[in-house]
């Protein structure tokens, strides 16, 4: 059973108005760390898709907000909204940034990369972990949501395998897209070297 319980559900006109969302909060997190669950009805139609698609979305200020080249992860939500607005589903908004490291430790490690260390050794010299996020308060959120079954909208198959440990059937995996640009082609090569995500490049 979930301790998470639903605390309140607002819709939301995003995208200046031509998306509707539920912005969903929960009680029971003791981590204070305000994770958001976003729900899209889809515009498909319920015959369309009996599974909802979900995205577990990490926290990147830097990507989600100011579109960073540094990473993928604004072209990543954006991506998840345009699908799941479409097929109906859940991007579940966690509030782990940096993979879990916070905002100024993800920015110390950015400057150590600056002076050509990878994503991974920057945070092993900082004395962090290389990812410090439990996808296991997901699988709570999504259980409180009334959901047990999904279709994961990733590339990272440790997202899959944790739902799985903690309850969540995985119908599906579905890839997101590549998107490389000049700044943060390392930046993928060595996430697909170092943690077997999926990517495929050109
Ligand atoms: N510590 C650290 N975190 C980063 C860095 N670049 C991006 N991030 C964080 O990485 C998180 C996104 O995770 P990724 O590993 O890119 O992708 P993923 O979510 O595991 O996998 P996908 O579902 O395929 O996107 C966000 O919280 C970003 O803030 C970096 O250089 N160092
Ligand atoms: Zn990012």
């Amino acid at each position: 059973m979930s301790d998470l319980t639903i605390k309140r559900r607002v819709m939301i006109p995003v995208r200046a108005g031509d998306v509707m969302a539920e912005f969903i909060s929960f009680d029971g997190d003791d981590s204070g760390k305000e994770h958001i669950g976003i729900f899209f009805e889809g515009t498909q139609g319920k015959e369309a898709n009996s599974i909802p698609l979900v995205r577990l979305h990490s926290e990147c200020l830097t990507g989600d907000v100011f579109g960073s080249g540094r990473c993928d992860c604004g072209e990543q939500l954006d991506e998840a909204i345009d699908l799941i607005n479409e097929q109906g589903g859940y991007i579940l908004y966690l509030r782990q940034e940096g993979r879990g490291i916070g905002l100024y430790a993800k920015l110390e490690a950015y400057a150590l990369q600056d002076k050509g260390y990878d994503t991974y050794q920057a945070n092993e010299m900082l004395h962090l972990p290389d990812d410090g996020r439990d996808f296991g308060i997901a699988a709570e959120m999504l259980k409180a949501l009334g959901v047990d079954e999904v279709r994961l909208l990733t590339n990272n198959p440790d997202k899959a395998q944790q739902l799985i440990e903690h309850g969540i059937s995985v119908a599906e995996l579905v890839p997101t897209k590549v998107h490389v640009n000049q700044h943060n082609r390392l930046y993928l090569e060595t996430k697909a070297k170092r943690k077997l995500h999926t990517l495929k490049f050109d």
